[in-house]
């Protein structure tokens, strides 16, 4: 099975060079981190292991000269997707199946609208993955990775994906509805990456500690889980316990979304808050934390730079 990666930054290098160590064959579209990545490979960090170098990387800076794939893993911003648009067709071939990695709602049916012939895979990431300098990067925890069906996918095919993973190191599971798996993971996201970036630049730790902004990202779970019980999607019922206790075991991460805002980088407001704010209101189910959260990141985001300004 022949893999590309498009968005070769923390997620795409780190789950692009632990396959190809494991003997895929993967193939990374470039961008700022060419030079250091094919004079000096990726060097990945996992928690509590040695660094291990992936040398040499077949990484190019066109999707022209990687040529067509069996799978690709797209792991570039949502807030970066239009590029999508020009980078993707060299990759293609009839049966090329794409692969959403990325945080949020919206991006596999964007996908499916712009990429109609093509099989849609929704990949839900659960690393905390920064990339520390060019062609590196740090795992400062977790892993796994949770792939759902989104269009016309086989089964068969999810498996064997979701083998090559496993081969290569990494947990990973199909679930049967990709919708929940992503409702799951958002009641992380919107919590933990949204307070980080509106409470002025925490990491995880600092939301844990602080008595007040630990009783928002609760209250912020809780009107995630009752958007997905709405719809009737699984959803445990000790989640957010879950997810308080997994986070505790991240130390002082900071979510991907403080590490872009930090940057002057766009954030992916409409993906992680104003899609899933959106699909609440439609189902009449309130989420007024969510609503604030969502006002505050996009006034922040404006003021980041990335995007344009109020007049
Ligand atoms: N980091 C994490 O732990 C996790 C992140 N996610 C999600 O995964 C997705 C990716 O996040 P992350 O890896 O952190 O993001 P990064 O910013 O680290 O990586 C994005 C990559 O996309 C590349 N890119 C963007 N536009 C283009 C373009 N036009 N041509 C070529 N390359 C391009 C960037 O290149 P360049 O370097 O040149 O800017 C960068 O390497 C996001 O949706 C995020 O929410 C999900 C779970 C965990
Ligand atoms: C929850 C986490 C850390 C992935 O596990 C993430 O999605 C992020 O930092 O954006």
């Amino acid at each position: 099975m022949k893999i590309g990666v498009v968005g070769a930054g923390a997620v795409g290098a780190y789950y692009g060079s632990l396959l190809a160590r494991a003997g895929s064959e993967v193939t990374f579209l470039l961008r700022s981190d060419w030079e250091a990545v094919i004079r000096r490979g990726y060097w990945i960090q996992e928690q509590g292991k040695e660094t291990f170098q992936l040398y040499p990387v077949r990484g190019f800076r066109r999707t022209e000269e990687m040529g067509p794939c069996d799978l690709v893993l797209i792991a570039l911003k949502a807030t970066a997707r239009e590029a999508l648009r020009e980078l993707l067709p060299p990759l293609l071939q009839p049966q090329t199946v794409l692969v959403a990695l990325q945080n949020g709602l919206g991006n596999e049916e964007w996908l499916s609208d712009v990429f109609p012939n093509h099989p849609i895979i929704g990949g839900i990431v659960f690393g905390c993955l920064t990339r520390t300098a060019p062609g590196r990067v740090e795992n400062a925890g977790f892993g796994k990775i949770e792939l759902g069906a989104y269009r016309g996918a086989r089964e068969a095919f999810l498996r064997e994906v979701a083998l090559q993973f496993e081969r290569a190191g990494v947990p990973c599971s199909v679930v049967e509805s990709l919708e929940a798996a992503r409702w799951r993971k958002l009641a992380w996201n919107i919590p933990f990456n949204g307070i980080s970036v509106a409470g002025g630049g925490c990491d995880v730790e600092e939301i844990l500690r602080d008595a007040e902004l630990s009783r928002l990202a609760t209250g912020l779970m809780e009107e995630v889980a009752a958007v997905a019980r709405s719809r009737e999607l699984p959803f445990p019922e000790d989640w957010t316990k879950r997810m308080m206790a997994d986070t505790m075991r991240m130390g002082r991460y900071r979510p991907s979304t403080l590490v872009d805002f930090l940057a002057g980088r766009s954030i992916e407001v409409e993906a992680i808050w104003g899609e899933p704010l959106r699909r609440a209101q439609k189902l009449g189910v309130p989420t007024p934390r969510l609503q604030a959260l969502y006002a505050l990141l996009r006034a922040l985001d404006r003021r980041s730079g990335a995007v344009p300004k109020l007049h």
